[in-house]
């Protein structure tokens, strides 16, 4: 689903948003919406906010980061796997569990792996998924394991609430030949997302929405 998409905005079910701010984003520009976060998902908060973005045309898909808050009805689903991490359930652990129980429930062709790199490491996803600090020398050899090796669908680099290091981004892309990249954090301006967009081929504006719709709006680079 993220194939077609240069720019996402990313909801949390779990904080607020106004009618009014979710109509702006929703009936903006961007390519398409994912509704996510780490903390506090629940069902019903899940649900909420997908009956609100539904009365748009925006495609949306959850990402899925608890399986107490799957909910049916959106265009697709997201299954992170965090290849940094210090314990493998992070990676693929729990969502072998999950398979056991609900696989059963699956289309798999509305489901993707979101395989991470979490870079930030003050951020709430790298503590929840016991992150492991990735050095600069390293990301050539991560993005080629997960692009050569793996060959995985999409590489995810999270710098989630803090924005990244372009040395970085020009890293992965002088090195990866066929996952598509996402770039996510601290996007706060046309520049910055200009910036990412030039190494990334998706990129996601979280948590500007939440402190000012106007500039999340100017995030949109077409
Ligand atoms: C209808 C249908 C599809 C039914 C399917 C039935 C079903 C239940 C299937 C199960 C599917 C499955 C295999 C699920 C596995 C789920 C699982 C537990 C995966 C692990 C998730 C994981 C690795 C979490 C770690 C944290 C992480 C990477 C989160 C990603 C999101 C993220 C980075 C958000 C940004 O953080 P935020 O909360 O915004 O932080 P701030 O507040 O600081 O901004
Ligand atoms: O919230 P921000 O920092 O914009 O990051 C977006 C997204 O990558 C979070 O998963
Ligand atoms: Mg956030």
């Amino acid at each position: 689903m993220l194939k077609d998409c240069k720019h996402v905005f990313k909801l949390d079910p779990a904080k607020e948003i106004s009618d009014q701010d979710l109509a702006a984003i929703c009936e903006s520009e961007t390519d398409a919406i994912i509704i996510g976060g780490t903390d506090d998902i629940t069902e019903d908060n899940v649900l909420n906010l997908m009956a609100r973005v539904r009365r748009f045309s925006v495609p949306v898909a959850l990402e899925i980061t608890s399986t107490d808050a799957v909910v049916p009805g959106f265009d697709h689903y997201f299954i992170p796997a965090v290849f940094n991490t210090a314990d493998m359930k992070w990676q693929h652990g729990l969502m072998l569990e999950a398979l056991a129980e609900y696989g059963h429930l699956l289309d798999y062709d509305e489901v993707s792996l979101l395989p991470y790199i979490i870079m930030n490491p003050e951020c709430k996803a790298f503590r929840k998924a016991e992150g492991k600090v990735v050095a600069p020398e390293m990301v050539t050899h991560y993005i080629n394991m997960m692009d050569k090796l793996y060959r995985t669908p999409y590489i995810y680099i999270e710098y989630s609430g803090t924005y990244g290091d372009p040395e970085v981004m020009r890293t992965v892309q002088e090195n990866v030949s066929q996952s598509h990249v996402i770039y996510g954090g601290g996007i706060t301006s046309k520049e910055e997302a200009k910036e990412m967009a030039q190494y990334a081929d998706t990129i996601v504006v979280g948590n500007i929405i939440y402190d000012s719709v106007k500039k999340a709006l100017r995030t949109i680079i077409k």
